[in-house]
């Protein structure tokens, strides 16, 4: 393929909500990164066990048709990698930014990059994504290849590419490419900023964030409604990412304000969107034991700067940032210990494909059977190996086209 973007056909991309009509949504089908994992790695490599790779792939292709179900575009993170990597111009930057890597010296760097450079866009991708082991790499000799631990990767697999909405986010017809704080993640952005780059679907799509920046996950963003944004700060998004995103989209104009919300910095809570989601216009989903307690700092932009206002609950200032009387929060009444049980597993991670109607994980019987009742209908599928990486269905998914709001 030439290295110029041509047939471009026109598609959407741009999300204001989380819960506008869902309509393009970028996945990604976890394959042979997950096969990587043991035991010794699984804590660096950010997984609380080890999955069943097939039954993870059934629990994962079952959600994708249920979103397919409901008329929703489903996109495969790897399929347009491939497709990219077919242009010279993103081969290079991929492998370039594949082997900028210090813990290698000059020879073996010289050897991973011969190696990649011989591969098609199809095993390039799949290298980018599941890693390269020691083993793999016969043709290596070199000081740094022979100290290396035998079981140790070249490449580290990325398994995490699974929750993709940590390594991107869209804010209205822009993409944030984030700047993942986890070194175990940080590979993640260089791919989906490469298909954004280059991906003739997205020409013409200018990031409103990229991986140099402060440290933002897209799991910490929440899009309260058209203009106002919910950041999480804890342990990934930093301070100084809540206050640079806050500033990039002020300046593109995407938002008027941004709401800073402190959350626990530990492993349960690593991002907003484990502890509260939206499942309707003027309605949230949150884990019992914060509701009240959540605060938040609001930013706005004052003559070039930024005005910052509060702590505040969060409720109240998400209700007076969004225009609502107040934000309904879904009362998930559950004793302390079920509320933490289903909370770390991920019971309050749910994916509006509309309003009212959100993909849950069957595993939290009692959240969704509050959901339920209170009137939201729950597309329920299972995850008990998809969960094992901490992730439910908002985390594992990227919406790149929704509605507007209504
Ligand atoms: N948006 C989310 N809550 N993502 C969950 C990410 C889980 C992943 N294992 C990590 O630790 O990074």
């Amino acid at each position: 393929m030439e290295s110029t973007r041509q047939g471009t056909k026109a598609h959407g991309h741009r999300v204001t909500s989380e819960v506008g009509r869902l309509r393009t949504v970028l996945l990604h089908r976890p394959g042979a990164e997950l096969k990587r994992l043991t035991p010794r790695n699984n804590d660096k490599l950010l997984f609380d066990g080890i999955p069943w790779v097939g039954r993870a792939q059934e629990e994962h292709d079952a959600f994708a048709q249920a979103l397919r179900d409901r008329d929703v575009e489903v996109l495969y993170v790897t399929e347009l990698l491939q497709q990219v990597l077919e242009y010279e111009g993103a081969r290079a930057r991929a492998i370039a930014d594949t082997i900028d890597d210090n813990r290698w010296g000059d020879q073996l760097r010289r050897v991973v990059r011969g190696y990649l450079e011989d591969l098609d866009p199809e095993d390039l991708a799949q290298v980018l994504v599941a890693g390269l082991a020691h083993e793999e790499l016969k043709t290596a000799h070199g000081l740094v290849y022979r100290l290396m631990d035998r079981l140790d990767f070249i490449i580290d697999p990325l398994p995490n590419l699974l929750f993709m909405r940590d390594n991107s986010a869209w804010i209205g017809d822009r993409v944030a490419v984030t700047s993942l704080a986890m070194p175990a993640r940080r590979r993640e952005s260089t791919l989906t900023g490469l298909i954004y780059a280059w991906h003739p679907r997205f020409a013409g799509v200018e990031p409103v964030y990229d991986p140099s920046l402060e440290h933002v996950e897209g799991g910490d963003v929440l899009l309260l409604c058209p203009g106002v944004i919910a950041v999480g700060t804890g342990e990934r998004t930093t301070p100084a990412g809540v206050e640079r995103l806050a500033r990039q989209v002020f300046d593109a104009g995407l938002a008027h304000t941004v709401l800073a919300v402190p959350i626990m910095q530990e492993r349960a809570t690593m991002h907003l969107d484990t502890v509260c989601t939206m499942v309707d216009v003027d309605t949230v989903v949150m884990y019992p034991p914060i509701a009240h307690s959540l605060t938040a700092h609001t930013v706005t932009a004052a003559n070039g700067d930024l005005r910052v206002e509060g702590p505040r609950p969060f409720l109240e200032a998400a209700a007076e940032a969004m225009g609502l009387d107040r934000l309904k929060v879904i009362d998930t009444g559950l004793d302390p210990v079920t509320a933490e049980r289903e909370q770390w597993d991920d019971g309050n991670n749910t994916l509006a494909v509309g309003p009212r109607l959100a993909v849950a994980y069957e595993r939290n019987i009692e959240t969704n059977a509050h959901l339920e009742a209170a009137g939201i209908e729950v597309i329920r599928i299972g995850g008990s190996e998809l969960g094992s990486g901490r992730g439910g269905p908002r985390c594992m998914s990227c919406p790149i086209l929704r509605d507007e709001p209504r």
